[in-house]
């Protein structure tokens, strides 16, 4: 079933449960999903919204023979971007839709359950980022230890080239995928030829002498250096999060709930600004400050404009750490 993105939908419901109990948990709520009804709300520049497709089989056929970038896209950073750049162009000139398939949950998440939270993002700020660029689609297959252990040509065959009917596929250098990681960017040519889509290869995006990577970014915020982090990522660092304005602390200070699978920047207070989903601006600055035990608190300059229901979800836009 291919799902259209929808506002009505369940866009509060991840954050049921008074924050009281959310701090106590320090502040862990269990992450949602794609799979789980997600509502995101974002309409690209071309007018259309973002479709969620589920199922490869029952795509509509003006979402075929799209352009698609494949990936995890953690925190979608100037590599990434590379690539959305390179399926733009493509997609401009063959008039082809756009498509992104990442997997849900990251990799990481299935090999490595017990690691401390270290994701950028959450499934719906990559929605909101790939929707906000005017991707068509975004597919996002549940990554099991089954979907992991494809055969890459299958994978190939029955996903790319029968399910979306792909034209063309845009990957880094690097990119491997399949069983035992044998799919490379040699088979996916070698395929492609055989198959009859292109592909399109991204060099090495580096910045400051190195690789941009996901990793290098979470060591950056772990460090505190969201400076330096955001000029890797091309863009401030942008995390999801619960809010009840009933959870008032003190002059206006709420403690806000932390996407369970997010990482935690250094403890510390941090300049932000602050957006509701899908809103074209930021609504308040603000500053969140992350104690020792990880507890968040969020101060912002307007409270009004945000408080659109007993709970809400915002996007807030690390900015700069505050000296001292
Ligand atoms: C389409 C597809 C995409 C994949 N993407 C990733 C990925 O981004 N990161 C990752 O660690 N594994 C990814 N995998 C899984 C790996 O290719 C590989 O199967 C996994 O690391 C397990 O390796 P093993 O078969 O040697 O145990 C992907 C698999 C498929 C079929
Ligand atoms: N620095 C980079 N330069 C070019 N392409 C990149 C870079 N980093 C990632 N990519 C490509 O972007 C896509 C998504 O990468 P992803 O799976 O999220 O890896 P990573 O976690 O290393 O960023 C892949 O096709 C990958 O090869």
């Amino acid at each position: 079933m291919n799902t259209m993105v929808d506002t009505r939908n369940t866009l509060f419901s991840p954050y049921r449960g008074r924050i009281g109990d959310l701090a106590q948990r320090h502040q862990s709520i269990a992450p949602r999903d794609l799979h789980q009804g997600m509502g995101v709300p974002f309409v690209g520049p071309c007018g259309r919204p973002l479709q969620l497709v589920t199922d490869a089989a029952t795509l509509p056929a003006d979402l075929q023979a799209s352009v698609m970038m494949l990936g995890s896209f953690d925190g979608f950073h100037r590599g990434h971007q590379a690539l959305m750049a390179a399926a733009q162009a493509a997609a401009l000139v063959g008039s082809s839709p756009i498509g992104v398939m990442s997997v849900e949950p990251h990799p990481r998440q299935l090999f490595a359950p017990q690691a401390k939270a270290f994701r950028l993002g959450t499934p719906a700020t990559k929605a909101e980022t790939f929707g906000r660029l005017g991707v068509d689609f975004l597919y996002s297959p549940r990554f099991d230890h089954a979907f992991a252990g494809q055969e890459p040509e299958d994978f190939i065959d029955e996903i790319l080239v029968d399910g979306f009917k792909v034209s063309r596929l845009v990957v880094g250098h690097n990119f491997r995928f399949g069983r035992q990681r044998r799919g490379d960017v040699d088979l996916l040519r070698r395929l492609g030829q055989q198959r009859g889509f292109a592909v399109t290869v991204v060099e090495d995006i580096h910045w400051d002498d190195a690789t941009c990577s996901s990793t290098r970014v979470r060591n950056l915020l772990m460090s505190g250096d969201i400076e330096a982090a955001n000029s890797l990522l091309g863009h401030a660092w942008s995390v999801e999060l619960g809010v009840e304005p009933a959870a008032v602390l003190r002059s206006g200070e709420k403690i806000v709930a932390w996407h369970g699978s997010v990482l935690k920047p250094a403890c510390g207070a941090y300049d932000v600004t602050v957006r509701l989903p899908n809103a074209s601006g930021p609504l308040s600055h603000g500053c969140i400050t992350i104690d020792a035990s990880g507890v968040a608190t969020l101060a912002l300059e307007c409270w009004r404009a945000i408080e659109p229901g007993p709970q809400a979800i915002l996007f807030v836009d690390f900015i700069r750490r505050r000296a001292g």
